[in-house]
């Protein structure tokens, strides 16, 4: 489903490339998390996937389709079908919970602010269902600048959701949460997993978390896979690789 083959990328000034020839294949339907070390590579690799950062070399391809290659206007619609959970939510602050839900639909595009007026009570309806099982229904009036960081991060799940994607893409999106809020996104997301069958890639600084829910591990060291196995083949040798000590 996602083939990454030779994936190289050096930004600019940097001596050491933070990815160098990745190869990986996802299949549908798996649960991937991508440990490492801080400065290991892994958002990069999280990012090169939506072209959020340009690769220098190499290839993905999702279902079919070139991403490495794809123009501005490719890249918009693939936007809309790949969701993005990001460390800081994304959210437009000033605006309503259930707006910002409703946004999902029309995925990352700059202008959905116009759209404003054309919502339907589908859309509506849709986006309280969302926002219903992230247990956020009774805030969605609420401005988005009023709620906690774990409620907000909720939201960009609840907008996700709504965005119904069939890969969901997230960079370290528990990291900045307590641990109960934490382990109440990890749910929702493996629950996403489980039930709708999505694809999920998530960069996590949590073994326990990615041991727990994950059904693939790949680790990251100095921009290169070291490990790519069964949570349960994750024991101590291979966490020594994943993060060597200094
Ligand atoms: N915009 C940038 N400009 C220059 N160097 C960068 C940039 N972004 C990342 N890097 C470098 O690329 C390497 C990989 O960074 P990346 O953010 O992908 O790692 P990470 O594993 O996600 O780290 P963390 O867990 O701290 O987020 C690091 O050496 C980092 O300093």
């Amino acid at each position: 489903m996602l083939e990454i083959t030779g994936l190289t990328k050096r930004y600019p000034g940097e001596k050491q490339p933070a990815l160098q020839d990745i190869n990986l294949k996802v299949k549908e339907g798996e649960f991937v998390a991508v440990l490492g070390r801080s400065g290991a590579g892994k958002s990069t690799l999280i990012r090169c996937i939506n072209r959020l950062v340009e690769p220098d070399s190499g290839s993905i391809v999702w279902k079919g389709r070139r991403i490495t290659g794809m123009n501005a206007s490719e890249l918009r619609s693939l936007r809309r079908e790949i969701g993005f959970v990001f460390q800081h939510f994304n959210l437009l602050p000033r605006l309503p919970v259930l707006t910002n839900v409703i946004a999902g639909r029309f995925g990352m595009m700059p202008r959905w602010r116009s759209l404003t007026g054309l919502f339907t009570e589908g859309d509506r309806k849709l986006a309280l269902a969302s926002l219903e099982e992230v247990g956020l229904a009774s805030l969605a009036a609420k401005r988005v600048e009023a709620l906690s960081g774990g409620q907000r991060q909720r939201v960009a799940i609840a907008r996700v959701l709504m965005q119904q994607p069939s890969l969901l893409l997230g960079d370290e999106p528990i990291s900045s949460l307590d641990p109960v809020t934490s382990e109440r996104i990890m749910r929702y997301i493996g629950g996403l997993h489980r039930e709708r069958g999505m694809t999920v890639l998530l960069n996590l600084h949590d073994v326990i978390s990615a041991k727990a829910f994950a059904t693939r591990i790949i680790g990251l060291s100095g921009g290169r896979i070291v490990f790519d196995g069964l949570p349960q083949q994750l024991g101590d040798q291979e966490l020594i690789r994943i993060y060597p000590p200094d």
